[in-house]
């Protein structure tokens, strides 16, 4: 079991640490864990915030655990030197084009949801967000105009495969769970967004058991809280599944609580070559001050023993206590409450 480690910058790395404390707690055989920067903290002691060592680093590895990237103090840099390139660029090195983000309600942190507790028990979602394309790597640039005005332009752009290939993503999860994939575009005004409700429609041929529907994404940010039930797997693209997922964070209490894998097609000896990660960012405001809610690591470090290493009990022992230790009231600031980074992880740890 090779995992690389990169915990990048700001609360990267307090969370890191104590995804590391609990799987050190599971006693994995063989595990090796291989260090690399990422990020700021690889700017500084590199150059760039990706060095090619790191890259090589996670090929020669079975999965990356991954913290965050991203310090105020580079926001002057150019775009390609900026700590964030850093996770767009493994996402894109690595071929890691599905993202699945699960939301689901913990008990007892009802009452702590954005939403009314009836309506916030219900949620029990997967979001399927295609990591490769989309405005995030399309053509980009500014320009000072005729007129003498500056303009910037991002390009959003989708081919028919990216859009095939995390729709059968998609239908295979709403396959293995209640059989609902909805898939989120805005096709009323969008080209891009035209041809991935087309190859969508086109893909779900192939899975007749999926029942398929189609929701704008305005219209689904808005029913995300006013009946995120109504959800079983969503699949979107680069840009809306960014932010539907932050959204859906706070409908289940924080976004120190969701996790995210990151695959692409490469295999390992037990299952899939993997990037992990919270959906969170780097938390200037509270870096360095050992509040972060370290779950979010925590439950990605679970969902990489279950998809890289086919370890489907060790996943799920962490998953119990993680819900235990909610269900017991051990919540950080995040959630109103006052637990340590450290001591979230210690009550995870104790109840392995
Ligand atoms: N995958 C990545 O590496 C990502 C990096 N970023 C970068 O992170 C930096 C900060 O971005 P923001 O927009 O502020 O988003 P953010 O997710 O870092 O923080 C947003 C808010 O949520 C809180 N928060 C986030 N994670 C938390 C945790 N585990 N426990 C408790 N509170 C938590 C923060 O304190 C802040 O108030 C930026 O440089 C951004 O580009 C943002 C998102 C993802
Ligand atoms: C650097 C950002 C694109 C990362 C992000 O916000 C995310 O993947 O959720
Ligand atoms: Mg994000």
């Amino acid at each position: 079991m090779r995992i690389a480690v990169f915990p990048g910058d700001g609360i990267g790395a307090e969370v890191i640490a104590e995804a590391l404390r609990v799987l050190d707690a599971l006693r994995l055989p063989g595990a090796v864990y291989l260090a690399g920067d990422v990020g700021a903290i690889a700017y500084q002691r590199h150059g760039h915030p990706l060095p090619q060592e790191t890259v090589e680093t996670a090929r020669n590895c079975d999965a990356v655990l991954f913290g965050a990237v991203g310090d105020p103090s580079c926001d002057h840099l150019e775009r390609h030197l900026r700590p964030e390139q850093a996770v767009l660029g493994l996402r894109a090195q690595l071929g890691l084009f599905a993202n699945l983000r699960p939301a689901t309600m913990f008990a007892g942190l009802e009452d702590l949801s954005a939403l009314k507790p009836e309506i916030a028990r219900q949620i029990d979602l997967l979001i399927v967000r295609e990591l490769n394309g989309d405005v995030y790597f399309g053509d980009k640039g500014t320009r000072t105009r005729d007129d003498g005005q500056r303009e910037g332009w991002d390009m959003m752009s989708y081919s028919e495969g990216e859009v095939r290939r995390i729709a059968h993503t998609a239908f295979l999860a709403a396959q293995g769970r209640k059989g609902r994939l909805t898939s989120v575009d805005k096709a009323n005004v969008l080209e891009t967004s035209q041809l991935w409700r087309d190859a969508v429609i086109e893909v779900a041929a192939e899975y007749p058991d999926v029942a398929l529907d189609h929701m704008y994404v305005d219209n689904a940010a808005m029913q995300l809280v006013r009946n995120p039930g109504q959800f079983d797997v969503v699949v979107t693209g680069n840009l809306f599944g960014d932010i539907l997922s932050d959204q859906a964070s706070m409908c289940v209490g924080s976004i120190g609580l969701l996790a995210s894998a990151s695959l692409g097609e490469q295999k390992t000896a037990h299952g899939t070559f993997g990037l992990y990660e919270p959906i969170h960012g780097t938390a200037p405001d509270i870096a360095g001050q050992g509040r972060a809610n370290p779950i979010a690591t925590i439950l990605s470090a679970a969902m990489m023993l279950r998809h890289s290493f086919g370890r489907e009990n060790d996943a799920m022992r962490i998953e119990s206590a993680v819900a235990q230790t909610l269900a017991d009231g051990v919540h950080g600031g995040d959630l109103g409450g006052s637990a340590s980074t450290k001591e979230i992880g210690d009550a995870v740890i104790d109840r392995l």
